[in-house]
């Protein structure tokens, strides 16, 4: 079992040469980072479709996943301009990222459809990157039971397996900075609490995610299973920083274990 999970969106941002060049430096980061190797670190990159297969080209023997941004509710039909889940997994996507806030707020995405998805994902071998977060700012608590609801009404009737749930406030996404660490922690110990609770979902994790980069799992520490970043794992020098928070705090949990 990995000890921390990092990840990274690239959204809608780069170019499909851009994003080319980038995950090659990502493989080569990973290639370098040896708790990616060894499997304590999971990483994975999250490109839009297109990328999905010059990305896996790409991280190939580098043990580094890679996550759909989206995908379809159903296997296969009538489905214009959607991506079967069937087929992600298929060409070798190993995760896929569900109810993103750009998503839930842009195109309308509700919890049944978001359960719809996770459901599709989970019965195709994906394991679902499941994103939650309150939409406004809130108390901790108010925030945790919102958050909580989500990843509740996801999984109800979803076949059995692990979840990467992701803690994204919305108010934190795209901003200057990420949640206050006293925010954060309360948050991702309820939700970790949660999904240590489900029947079936052994091996989930709890990740934040909105304005993430360099210095914040530092901070974070046990608060969290890992990250997953946007806007500030664009520049691959930045992504090299939080694997090495990462491998720091991987080290330090193996010593609790040992
Ligand atoms: O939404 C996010 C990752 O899915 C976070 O994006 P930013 O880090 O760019 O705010």
């Amino acid at each position: 079992m990995p000890q921390v999970t990092v990840g990274v969106s690239l959204k809608m941002y780069f170019g499909h040469r851009a994003a080319r060049e980038w995950a090659a430096e990502v493989a080569d980061i990973a290639a370098r980072t040896p708790a990616v190797a060894d499997g304590r670190i999971e990483l994975f990159i999250a490109p839009t479709y297109p990328q999905l297969l010059p990305a896996l080209e790409a991280v190939a023997g580098t043990r580094t996943r890679v996550a759909a941004q989206d995908a379809a509710a159903h296997d296969r039909g009538a489905y214009t301009g959607e991506v079967s889940p069937a087929e992600l997994a298929e060409i070798g996507v190993g995760m896929v990222e569900l109810g993103h806030a750009e998503r839930r707020r842009l195109y309308g995405e509700t919890d049944a459809v978001v359960a719809a998805k996770t459901a599709a994902a989970l019965r195709n071998g994906l394991v679902p990157v499941l994103c939650v977060g309150e939409t406004e700012r809130v108390s901790p608590e108010e925030a945790l039971a919102s958050s909580a609801a989500q990843v509740r009404s996801a999984v109800a009737d979803a076949p059995a397996g692990r979840l990467v749930v992701a803690y994204e406030p919305v108010w934190a996404i795209g901003a200057p900075e990420p949640a206050p660490v006293s925010h954060t922690r309360v948050v991702t110990a309820g939700l970790r609490e949660l999904v240590a609770a489900l029947p079936g979902r052994d091996g989930s994790v709890v990740v934040y995610g909105g304005s993430a980069g360099p210095g914040l799992l530092a901070e974070l520490g046990d608060d969290v299973d890992g990250l997953f970043l946007g806007r500030f794992a664009h520049d691959p020098a930045a992504l090299a920083a939080v694997l090495t928070e990462a491998t720091a705090l991987a080290d330090a949990r193996e010593g609790v274990r040992a």
